[in-house]
């Protein structure tokens, strides 16, 4: 069965068990992408290689990158000559299930996090300044909180003026303990004090904030090592995650920064922030193409539940909505 056909029975009708969060959280997303494809087929009597070039532009727009764009234009095509379809209103099946049936091909990846029973988890936060870094864990520790999991924070951001008190207020609110140390201090020290702490508290989760920006790159790669070393000196499979937390609306900027991260350390999974805020959802596709690193979690607006596991279908459900009802 096709993505299509798929979604169709499980997300649309009256037995919809669609999720409202990706819904709304998508909502500008798909009122673009939908409108324009709807748009674009209202427009053409017969497929052609300009409305092909058309429909090119749209998903460029709509970021998914360059590279995705070719090859689902590509697959499209084929299916479109193999079935003989002429009406571009009977295309959109084709193109959700040929954007999407690229996505998970290849991809076994799993959205989860990889908690470990054995031991202490630690997951470590990368990022940009102003990505959502520190709202996504207070965001992730709240959600491991209702699973009935113990958490602990560390404030390794010891670079951004405010960073550590942010961190200690959103931990005051959701009653965990927040690890610091002093601003400008030593980001390993913190964490190494974390781990001690959250070994003899005995708590399943520790969630790393690191500094969004050092000096310069290769700094940031020094201190992401140490890190990861004094981590595995305490907890031997750590850190379980670490995790880049990307600002979806800043679009083919995004996937870059993802692209110098990947180079300096070894990244478990994506979360993509403030999806809410951008008409260009297709940041998810585009970022896959390019790193093969899975999108575990994506911000779908401010609130504390609005931070969801990535899940494919909802995804597609909430981007091409218009399509579907169509
Ligand atoms: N609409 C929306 N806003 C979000 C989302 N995630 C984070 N934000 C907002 O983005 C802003 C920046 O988030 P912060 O967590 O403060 O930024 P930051 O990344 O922690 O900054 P650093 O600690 O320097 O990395 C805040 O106003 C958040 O409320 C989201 O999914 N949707």
């Amino acid at each position: 069965m096709g993505f299509f056909s798929k979604i169709k029975e499980t997300l649309v009708g009256k037995s919809a068990k669609q999720n409202d969060k990706y819904v709304a959280g998508l909502d500008k997303s798909n009122t673009s992408f939908s409108s324009k494809i709807n748009e674009l087929a209202a427009r053409y009597r017969e497929i052609d290689d300009d409305y092909f070039e058309e429909l090119e532009n749209i998903l460029i727009m709509s970021d998914v990158g360059v590279n995705m764009v070719m090859t689902i234009v590509d697959e499209i095509k084929k299916e479109v000559r193999l079935q003989n379809i002429r009406d571009p209103k009977e295309i959109n099946e084709i193109i959700i299930d040929k954007m999407f049936v690229i996505y998970a091909n290849d991809s076994y990846m799993t959205t989860k996090i990889n908690y470990d029973s054995e031991d202490l988890t630690v997951i470590l936060m990368i990022g940009v300044n102003g990505a959502g870094k520190t709202t996504t864990i207070a965001k992730l520790a709240h959600m491991m909180l209702n699973e009935g999991k113990t958490v602990m924070v560390a404030a390794g951001d010891t670079f951004r003026a405010g960073a550590i008190d942010q961190l200690d207020v959103w931990a005051k609110r959701l009653g965990i303990e927040c690890v610091k140390g002093k601003e400008g201090g030593d980001p390993s020290s913190v964490v190494f004090d974390a781990l001690k702490r959250a070994k003899e508290k005995n708590v399943d989760v520790l969630i790393c904030d690191t500094a969004g920006r050092l000096q310069n790159k290769v700094n940031l790669m020094n201190e992401l090592e140490k890190m990861n070393r004094i981590i595995k000196r305490v907890v031997p499979q750590g850190p379980q995650e670490t995790l880049l937390v990307i600002d979806a609306t800043t679009g083919q900027n995004g996937v870059s920064q993802a692209q110098e991260f990947s180079k300096i350390t070894n990244i478990t999974g994506l979360v993509l922030t403030k999806m809410d805020g951008t008409a260009k959802g297709g940041i998810v596709l585009s970022i896959k193409d390019a790193l093969n690193i899975p999108v575990k979690f994506v911000g779908l607006g401010e609130q504390m539940d609005d931070l969801q596991e990535f899940d494919l279908e909802q995804y597609i459900y909430g981007l091409c909505k218009g399509l579907l009802e169509k």
